[in-house]
């Protein structure tokens, strides 16, 4: 054996550490305990002060790497499974330290710590995907959360929920200086919703502001009647029998999205089968609630190569459908017309074909996901409630056309200022809001100060005038709970709409309903959706009767 100046040790056989030889000073015992210190001291240097979800996959190469150079490093004095398992247990004890030194400092020495939650909660992530599966929804566990701890829940190892209204302008508002949190990276998009940096948000916004806002909506509500007609007319075609609502309102909303994005028609109205889209999306859904609690998992399982991605299928579509759409211009514009003649220098370096992809896979998303669910929930709470029929049928008459047949004809301004339409569509956003988790956002370093007002039923808060929220935690207001919150609500489980017009006292505090979240981050769609909900819940009113099927209620 070729002794590099190494001390040669004794090698009592079946002890692994000890038989081995290591230089100068470099026994196994204090290799072990270097590599215990870096363990223990990596943890305050790096792993507590820097976000480490997006480094993982460089991070398990850089373990590896370590690890081949420390056996090639011993296998100059030893054979090479000795050398290999000498430096496995080395990189073994750092792995143990940091873990443990992790776990310590979540459960006694986290700056959250004074916040109640389940003990487990505080230790790992894994603990809610474990419960989110369980109890069926992220929302539904939060709400059992809240109603276990009160008003601040912690959710995570570093996550609060807070239901409380001041929090909902202290943490969303234009004035707020939080941010997205890494979940938002999920899935390898790069939309504008996913966007984490404030000044590259801010820029390709203002794109899609444009896009989406009330002059590209209101273009586009000439082809919205047609498609509503179209919808009406396919209905009727079932005079008598039972329809399935969850699967029209599937066909309009996405068929809408398709044709007001990028002008493609899906067809699903016309033939009454679902697209192969809807699919994809429900897919990606399913991946993302659970993928948005361990965003580093996701993060990383996107970079393995030939690993099947949740977001493929949909990135192919959204791909081809652009591919289709930039290969010719529509007559009437869409919101890609806004995007794609978009001339403003800041804003050209955020429309490649990835950019654009990924906006129109999110967009699918989140415009028609979401007015799918509210329609959805809109016919049960008429069906369940059919007296509100009439009263609507009545109000929005006026707006159709009265001296023609053709129905397509509609007083967008008429619709759009009716009021008991808005009360029941608003009813519906507040009991069935369709995004109904809290959205997550990042404290900015100094902390966050959130005044408590008089609203606080958390003992433990009794005396409290704010809550004082430590720099880079993730926070987040849970969405249907405090739009059910007996504090902000009267009678807040009941459906009325008349809180919306007539009987305001049973709204105790309207900021607590805030279903397109709000200021930077809020909802890019909110007049569109609005005016879609509203032209195909009126139209639908104007020639049916809603009711449940047989022994449904
Ligand atoms: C009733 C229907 C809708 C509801 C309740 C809703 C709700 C929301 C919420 C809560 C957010 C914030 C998400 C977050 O912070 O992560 C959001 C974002 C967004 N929504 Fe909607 N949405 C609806 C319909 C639409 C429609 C129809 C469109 C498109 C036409 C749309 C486009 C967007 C976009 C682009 C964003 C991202 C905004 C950004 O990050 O700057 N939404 N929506």
């Amino acid at each position: 054996m070729i002794n590099h100046g190494l001390r040669q040790l004794p090698s009592p056989p079946g002890v692994l550490l000890p038989i081995l030889p290591v230089r100068t000073l470099a026994t196994p015992g204090v290799l072990a305990a270097g590599f215990a210190i870096a363990g223990y001291a990596s943890h305050g240097a790096y792993w507590v002060r820097h976000e480490f979800d997006e480094q993982v996959a460089r991070i398990i190469f850089g373990v590896n790497l370590t690890l081949f150079s420390l056996t090639y490093f011993f296998s100059r004095d030893y054979p090479l499974v000795y050398a290999f398992c000498f430096a496995a247990s080395l990189v073994a004890i750092y792995e143990f330290v940091l873990f443990a030194t992790i776990s310590v400092y979540r459960l006694y020495r986290h700056p959250l710590k004074r916040f109640q939650g389940p003990y487990w909660a505080r230790l790992s992530a894994w603990w809610k995907v474990k419960h989110i599966a369980k109890a069926g929804t992220h929302y539904g566990l939060t709400n059992r959360l809240h109603e276990q701890y009160g008003e601040i829940v912690m959710t995570g190892p570093n996550n609060l929920s807070i239901n409380n209204v001041e929090a909902i302008q202290a943490i969303y508002s234009s004035q707020s200086h939080c941010t997205k949190p890494t979940s938002y990276l999920i899935g390898g998009l790069v939309s504008v919703q996913s966007e984490r940096d404030p000044h590259r948000h801010r820029v390709r916004r203002a794109v899609w502001d444009k896009a989406l806002g009330s002059n590209a909506s209101n273009a586009f509500f000439p082809r919205l009647t047609q498609m509503t007609e179209l919808l009406a007319r396919r209905i009727a075609e079932h005079e008598g029998q039972e329809i399935l609502v969850n699967d029209w309102m599937h066909f309009i909303t996405f068929d809408v999205m398709a044709q007001f994005c990028f002008s493609r028609d899906w067809g699903q109205l016309a033939t009454g089968k679902i697209h192969q889209g809807i699919k994809y999306a429900s897919e990606y859904l399913q991946f993302a609630v659970y993928g948005t609690q361990v965003p580093w998992l996701a993060i990383s399982l996107m970079k393995i190569p030939f690993m099947p991605e949740p977001q493929s299928a949909m990135m192919d579509f959204s791909s081809k459908a652009l591919d289709e759409r930039m290969q010719q211009e529509p007559e009437i514009p869409d919101a890609m017309s806004y995007i794609l003649s978009e001339k403003e220098p800041g804003a050209q370096q955020f429309l490649s074909k990835h950019d654009l992809e990924s906006d129109v896979f999110m967009i699918m998303l989140a415009g028609a996901d979401t007015s799918f669910s509210v329609l959805v929930n809109l016919c049960f709470r008429l069906a369940a409630q059919p007296e509100y029929q009439s009263r609507l049928r009545e109000e929005i008459a006026p707006a159709f056309s009265t001296d023609s047949q053709d129905k397509t004809i509609v007083n967008w301004p008429l619709l759009s200022s009716a009021t008991f339409i808005a009360a029941l569509i608003n009813e519906t956003l507040r009991l069935h809001p369709p995004v109904p988790s809290g959205m997550p956002r990042v404290v900015p370093p100094g902390g966050l100060r959130i005044p408590l007002g008089n609203a606080s039923s958390d003992t433990s808060l009794n005396d409290a005038k704010y809550i004082q929220i430590p720099g880079n935690a993730v926070v987040s207001v849970p969405t249907y709970r405090i739009q059910r919150d007996p504090r902000y609500w009267v009678e807040p489980h009941s459906f009325v709409p008349e809180r919306w017009t007539t009987k305001s006292e049973m709204i105790l505090d309207k900021r607590a309903w805030c279903p397109f979240s709000l200021g930077t981050y809020g909802c890019a769609g909110k007049y569109f959706a609005l005016m879609e909900i509203k032209l195909v819940i009126a139209r639908l009113v104007l020639d049916f009767d809603i009711k449940f099927v047989k022994d449904m209620s």
